[in-house]
């Protein structure tokens, strides 16, 4: 769901019925309309509908958008025979949802699940947090890491296309491996400082409100902000871009994140990451993404066209999505990646001990 650029009036692309609030040009309703609890859920998608029938539209939704889990047997089917490669958003889909940021802690069991499930595929995290902050949270060296939204990738050095791009630049990781890191937004970062700190100072007397700076993006927190002064952290933020013409706004769970108008996001980080892996151009990969965000969307709509994957979307409320299959909260997550880790090392017993 995207708010248009700082030059026209920031009018929310969302489907939301227009007797609601608009307020600054931001569609009050949308502000709201992140992981709710599910009294608030009915109020704001105008839906007067007791708790059954809630449960009876997530059913009918997930008849729809299958549980990963439960269709376990199915997605193996379609995975026999091809490379796999596993693509896992951070907030929300390996962590929960909590109210600071900073809080947002992966717990050991999934940081278990996640390295063994990177012995058997590559395995990658795409993250609207800065590349560092994310690998400081998971914290796992075995992994591809790409940060702010997939402008910012360390990715395998590799023979194939992706290293050639001229902005490409050769590199070492933590542990002095050598990587390919790509930043396509580069000369953004002064701008992205300077917006960082604009923000800072002009939410300050929003009680609750937090703004981070990711290196290439910087996202305004209003989970915390009293729900009337939603409309006043919009416009504020709103009221900052109008001098950055070059910056637009997108918005996540409870988040309005700023980023660089230029045409990259998660799915692009995506296809990036399978050009290094030389896997962009086989026919015989399963490129696997699961996340739970708006921003997460463009990476199942690349996999869903381009056909080498599938999206699986982390939610427990019914939602429009490109995804694939559904997995409920990030503990079904944990649960989906220690069944395919577990598959395949069953699967690679069978056939160390099968006769040739
Ligand atoms: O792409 P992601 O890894 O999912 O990052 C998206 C945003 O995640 C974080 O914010 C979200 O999680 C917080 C902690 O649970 C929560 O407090 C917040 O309301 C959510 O929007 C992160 O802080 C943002 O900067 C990321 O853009």
């Amino acid at each position: 769901m995207e708010i248009t650029s700082s030059h026209a009036s920031p009018v929310l692309a969302d489907p939301a019925p227009a007797s609601k609030g608009r307020l600054g040009g931001v569609h009050t309703s949308l502000l709201s309309a992140s992981s709710p609890p599910r009294k608030k859920l009915v109020k704001d998608f105008n839906l007067e509908v007791a708790s059954e029938d809630f449960d009876t539209a997530y059913m009918s939704w997930m008849l729809k958008y299958p549980s990963a889990l439960r269709s376990f047997e199915h997605i193996i089917d379609q995975a026999k025979g091809k490379k796999i490669a596993i693509f896992l958003d951070y907030d929300g889909t390996l962590s929960p949802i909590v109210n600071d940021p900073d809080c947002a802690l992966m717990s050991d069991d999934m940081r278990s699940a996640v390295k063994n499930v990177s012995r058997h595929f590559p395995t990658a995290i795409i993250s609207g947090r800065s590349r560092d902050k994310v690998y400081d949270l998971v914290g796992l060296t075995e992994l591809y890491y790409a940060g702010s939204h997939g402008m910012d990738i360390m990715g395998p050095i590799s023979n194939s296309g992706s290293s050639d791009h001229p902005r490409c630049v050769k590199s070492t990781d933590q542990q002095g491996k050598a990587v390919n890191l790509f930043q396509p937004a580069r000369e953004f970062l002064p701008v992205i400082d300077e917006v960082f700190r604009t923000l800072v100072e002009s939410t300050k007397g929003i009680k609750g409100a937090k703004v981070e700076n990711h290196k290439f993006c910087a996202s305004v927190h209003y989970r915390n902000v009293e729900e009337k002064n939603w409309p006043v952290i919009a416009q504020c933020v709103h009221d900052v871009l109008k001098g950055y013409p070059r910056l637009r706004l997108t918005h996540g769970r409870k988040v309005l994140e700023v980023r660089p108008v230029i045409d990259w996001n998660k799915g692009k980080a995506v296809e990036f990451l399978l050009d290094s892996l030389g896997l962009r151009s086989c026919n015989d990969v399963l490129a696997i993404y699961i996340g739970d965000d708006k921003t997460d969307e463009d990476a199942f709509k690349v996999l869903l066209k381009s056909n080498t994957g599938f999206g699986i979307l982390v939610s427990s409320i019914p939602k429009e999505t490109r995804a694939f299959y559904s997995l409920k909260e990030p503990s079904e997550v944990m649960e989906f990646l220690r069944t395919l880790a577990s598959w395949k090392e069953t699967e690679d017993s069978d056939k160390y001990q099968s006769p040739v």
